[in-house]
Order: C-alpha cells, then structure tokens, then sequence
C-alpha cells in the first residue's frame, strides 16, 4: 500500500439533498468495501445552485453545476466528485475524467400529481410542470391539449411549487424521488414507452483526476459492467447528434440475450412535439459506442439536424 489507509478520501458534493445522498451513498459502499478507509465529503456551492430564476440553458447549461467540483479537484481539495450521469457534460478538463459508472437505479421519469392518477386522467389543458425539452416534448406529442409551463429547482421545491397549486403535474426523475426518500410522491411510473428516459438517467458516476492512482483503484471496485456497457451506448448517441446543454433527446439501452445484445432506442423531437423522430437498433455489447453512432446516424437521416439546429439556434 503507498498511502496509509487513514489518509481520508474526499468527495466534492453540491449540497442538495440529491446531491448529498448521491455522495453519502458512495462513502458508504467504498468505506464497507475497504476497512479502516475514511472517506470525506467536501460541501460546495455552485453557480448553478445559486441562479434558480433563470432557464439553464441561458445560463450557461449543466456544466455550472459541475465546474466548481471540478475546480476542487483540480486544486486538490477533493479527489473524487458523485454524478448523475444524465448530467455529465460529454467533455471533461484536462486531467479529469470519468473513471467509473456505477450501477443503475430506476431509468424511468415519474408522473407526481396530487389530484391527478395518471397523464391520461388530466383533464383537457391541464399544466404539466417540466423544465425540460425531453419531457415537454413527449408530453405534448402524447397529448397536444397539455400546457406546458417551465419548473426549476431541486426535487423538493419543485414538489413544493406542485403542492402550491402552480401545475396540475409535475414529471420528475423516479430515481431522485426514490433517493431522497420521496418514493409516495411517485404518482404513477411512465414507462420507456410513454416517455424515453434522458440518457445516463438513474446512473451514477465518479468522476476524478486520471492520475490519481489511489482514487482510481478504490473507485474502480464500484464499475457496474452491465450499466457502464447502456450509458456508454446511450452517450455515444447523445454525442454523435452534438447533443447541447439543454437538449430535446432522450435515448435509452437495455440489454438482453444474457447481457450479449444490447438494444438502444433514441428519440429527438421538436419542443413542442409537433415532429418527434424515433430510431432503434441492436449491436453487441462489447461495442456500445458503435451502437450509440449507428441509432444517431439513422436519426440525423430522418432529419434530426435541423431539429437540434432551431432547438440551439433560439439560445
Ligand atoms: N436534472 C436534475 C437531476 N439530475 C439527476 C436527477 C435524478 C435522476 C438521475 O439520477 O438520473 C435529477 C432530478 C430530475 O431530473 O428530476
């Protein structure tokens, strides 16, 4: 061993409960797979915390809510940071890099109404409270009638902007809900069918300096194969469409076949779902990127690029 096991592992954390419980959950599985390890969480505030009025995409996007982490480890503060891989940019500054995926909870986004059982209960032009493009966009394609008004905030002020009387519904990620303990609120599940999960969506990430040996071997332990092998295929998608900070994508890989196949379905539409583009395909799961290239090929063929273009044109 070069280092003594007492020098502390620190993880960069925001500190939103989501956040938090993200981090805590990491310390617990390393510190139970390594005795005598101690592992830190080094609380931070980000830009993107902090600005709460204003849409992401105007701000700057999802790297405000990763730069300062990224900041601490670089300057050695912190060694690892916790992600929710749909929020993962596809580039990382020089020296950082994602090292480990972790295994998957709940891939699916939830339907929370408090009046409400299901989005075929809603009445004609209820409002359905989503910030984002991929939610927006299914929801209107599934039913035009659905007024579809803006929601920031984490998943508790969000809930809370529910329970005011500000929207009829809310579509929240079910694996945050689960997370933070909210799993009651959980209305009804809306299934890959209804609605195609964000890519990387209920997948974890570590993220940390590639020279950092020690951080490397202890996180390696944590890989979950089957996981890594569906977001490597859902984020080659992402990335091959130039997928931006704020996009109307979704894209979603399963394996079958005794983990031999994997089957990934990818999604871009109009934000206001008057044209919504679909293309699915199978590949080994070896070979996920190529897979991930191939469903977004047939998507820029059906027209996919000039989508995006008017959705990245408006910032
Ligand atoms: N954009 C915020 C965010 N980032 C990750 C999750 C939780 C789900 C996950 O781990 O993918 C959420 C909450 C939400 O979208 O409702």
């Amino acid at each position: 061993m070069s280092e003594p096991e007492s020098v502390p592992l620190r993880i960069a954390t925001r500190k939103s409960p989501l956040a938090m419980w993200q981090a805590e959950h990491v310390k617990a599985r390393l510190e139970a797979l390594n005795p005598g390890l101690v592992v830190e969480l080094v609380g931070l505030s980000t830009r993107g915390d902090k600005i709460l009025d204003t849409p992401l995409a105007k701000i700057g996007g999802k790297a405000l809510f990763v730069k300062e982490l990224e900041e601490a480890m670089l300057d050695g503060r912190a060694d690892i940071a916790v992600h929710s891989m749909k929020d993962v940019p596809m580039h990382f500054p020089d020296g950082l890099g994602l090292a480990v995926i972790m295994d998957r909870g709940a891939p699916t986004d939830a339907f929370v109404s408090n009046r409400y059982q299901s989005l075929e209960d809603l009445p004609r032009e209820a409002c359905v409270g989503t910030s984002s493009l991929r939610r927006g966009l299914q929801l209107k394609e599934l039913r035009p009638d659905l007024v579809i008004k803006s929601l920031r905030g984490n998943v508790q002020t969000r809930l809370s902007k529910l329970d005011d009387g500000q929207f009829d519904a809310i579509v929240l990620a079910t694996s945050g809900l689960i997370r933070v303990g909210l799993s009651e609120r959980i209305t009804s599940e809306l299934v890959p069918e209804q609605l195609l999960p964000a890519c990387g969506q209920g997948a974890l990430g570590i993220e940390c300096r590639l020279d950092d040996t020690r951080s490397r071997t202890l996180i390696e332990a944590l890989a979950d194969a089957p996981t890594t092998a569906q977001v490597l295929a859902e984020r080659a998608m992402n990335t091959h469409l130039e997928g931006g900070c704020q996009v109307p994508i979704g894209g979603y890989a399963v394996l079958e076949d005794e983990g031999k196949t994997l089957w990934l379905r990818g999604l871009v539409g109009a934000p206001d779902g008057s044209q919504v583009l679909r293309a699915t395909a199978r590949g080994p799961a070896d070979a996920p990127e190529a897979l991930g290239v191939q469903v977004a090929d047939m998507l820029l063929g059906q027209g996919a690029g000039a989508i995006l273009d008017a959705v990245y044109g408006e910032r």
